[in-house]
């Protein structure tokens, strides 16, 4: 990553859910989509909510690494996505492909390598990636690490005025 995330957005479960169905909603308009692809693995949950919205039944997905923690390293593709995908993709057949969230744009690029026809869409997006989603929901600036419920426990949380309760 370019620039230190010191502000911090933590999304609840049910914040996730309202938004992932927001964003169901919106691509009503871009569908219908034979097949979705998740990027594994932030991509997985957006992608469950999301076919269930639009009663997409196959699911694929494509596993791309990037961060450690929050440090952002090379791409590393793990597993690829499958040749019958690939081939719909080439013939003009509508996929739909879910992240979690664009940040740099790194593995958005990556994926769009893979299917360059394919619907990009993600929940959350950071400036830098933006241009490279077709559809998302809530931009949050560049410096702001986004929290995922997944990611999250419940935890003590001192007054905002600072000190103890
Ligand atoms: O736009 P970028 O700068 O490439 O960052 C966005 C990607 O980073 C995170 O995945 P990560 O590589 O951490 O793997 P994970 O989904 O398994 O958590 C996130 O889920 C996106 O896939
Ligand atoms: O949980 C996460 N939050 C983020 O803001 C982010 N950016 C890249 N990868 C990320 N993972
Ligand atoms: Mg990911």
């Amino acid at each position: 990553m370019n620039q230190p995330q010191n502000k911090s957005f933590p999304v609840s479960w049910d914040q996730f859910h309202r938004d992932s169905r927001a964003l169901a909603w919106r691509l009503t308009s871009q569908g219908p989509f034979t097949a979705i692809v998740a990027i594994t693995r932030g991509g997985l949950v957006p992608a469950a909510i999301i076919a269930r919205e639009l009663n997409i039944r196959v699911i694929e997905s494509v596993s791309v690494k990037s961060y450690d923690h929050q440090n952002q390293g090379k791409i590393t593709v793990l597993k690829s996505v499958n040749s019958d995908l690939l081939a719909a993709d080439a013939s003009g057949q509508k996929l739909l492909i879910i992240d979690d969230l664009v940040d740099t744009g790194a593995t958005a690029r990556a994926v769009r390598d893979m299917l360059p026809n394919a619907h990009f869409a993600t929940v959350y997006a950071k400036p830098q990636g933006r241009e490279l989603v077709d559809t998302f929901i809530t931009e949050v600036s560049q410096d702001t690490w986004i929290f995922f419920p997944w990611d999250l426990d419940f935890t003590y949380a001192a007054p905002i005025a600072g000190g103890t309760d």
